[in-house]
C-alpha cells in the first residue's frame, strides 16, 4: 500500500506553483514534508488527496492511478485517504455538532445506522471528546476540540493513508501531543501511510520516519 505523487505540477487559474514533484508515502511509515512558505506543500497535500486536480503527473494509490477528484472518484478510493487541515474552522461545517460532524462521512456511503453510533463514541474517546462536547457545535468549542473533532472525522473510515498539513500547529503541546498519540496508535494499529506537512523541525524530527524537502522532491521551482 503506497501513496505517491508521481511527477505532479499543479497550479491555479493558469498560475504552476508546483513543478514536477514527486513522493512517496509507503504503508506504516511517516513522511515529514517541508519546504519555504508558498513553494506549494499544500497544494502538494491537496493533489494527494484528490481535492485539486494536477496538471500534469498522476496520484498512485495503492498502485492504482487515479484520474478525477475526490468528488468524481467512487468512494472505495475516496474514503482510503484520510485529511487533517491547519484550521479546523475553515473545514469543519458549522451547522454541524461534533458529533455529526465525525458522522457525516459514515452516513455519506450509507455505512450501516446501527453501526455509526459505536463507531463515532470510539473515536471521540479515543480524541478526548466527552458528550458534553459531542453535543455541541464548532462556536462553542475551542479550537484544540474541534481539530480534536476533525481528527477523529478524518480516522472515522480507517483510512490507509492519512495527510496532516500543519495540523498541530495550531494547538497548544498538550493538545498536539494528544492529536501526534493518536495517529500514531491509529498507525501502529492499522500499518496506515502519514504525511506530516510542518514548518517545525524539531517536530518533523520527532514524529517522521524521514523528511523530505519540497524544493528537492520537485525538478525545478
Ligand atoms: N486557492 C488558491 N488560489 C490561488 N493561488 C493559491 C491558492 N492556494 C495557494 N495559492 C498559491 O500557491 C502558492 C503555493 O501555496 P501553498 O499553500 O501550496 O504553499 P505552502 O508551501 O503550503 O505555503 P505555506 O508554508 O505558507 O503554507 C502560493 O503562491 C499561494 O499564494
Amino acid at each position: 500500500m503506497s501513496l505517491v505523487a508521481d511527477g505532479v505540477s499543479a497550479g491555479y487559474r493558469g498560475r504552476r506553483v508546483l513543478t514536477d514533484a514527486s513522493l512517496t508515502v509507503e504503508a506504516g511509515e511517516t513522511v515529514g514534508l517541508r519546504g519555504p512558505s508558498g513553494s506549494g506543500k499544500s497544494t502538494l497535500v491537496r493533489v494527494l488527496a484528490l481535492l485539486h486536480a494536477p496538471e500534469t503527473g498522476h496520484v498512485i494509490l495503492d498502485g492504482e492511478r487515479i484520474t478525477g477528484t475526490r468528488h468524481r472518484v467512487p468512494a472505495s478510493v475516496r474514503t482510503r485517504i484520510g485529511v487533517l487541515f491547519q484550521s479546523p474552522r475553515a473545514s469543519a461545517d458549522p451547522r454541524l455538532t461534533l458529533e455529526q460532524l465525525i458522522a457525516e462521512p459514515l452516513l455519506a456511503v450509507r455505512h450501516p445506522r446501527d453501526l455509526i453510533a459505536g463507531r463515532v463514541a470510539e473515536l471521540a474517546d479515543r480524541a478526548g471528546l466527552t458528550a458534553d462536547l459531542l453535543a455541541r457545535r464548532p462556536h462553542a468549542v475551542s479550537d484544540g476540540q474541534l481539530q480534536r473533532a476533525c481528527l477523529a472525522r478524518a480516522l472515522v473510515h480507517r483510512p490507509r493513508h492519512l495527510l496532516c498539513d500543519e495540523a498541530t500547529t495550531m494547538l497548544d503541546a498538550s493538545t498536539q501531543a494528544l492529536v501526534a498519540s493518536v495517529i500514531i496508535g491509529e498507525q501502529r494499529a492499522t500499518g496506515m501511510g502519514v504525511l506530516v506537512v510542518s514548518h517545525d523541525p524539531a517536530l518533523l524530527e520527532r514524529w517522521a520516519d524521514r523528511v523530505e524537502d519540497l524544493t528537492t522532491v520537485t525538478r525545478s521551482h
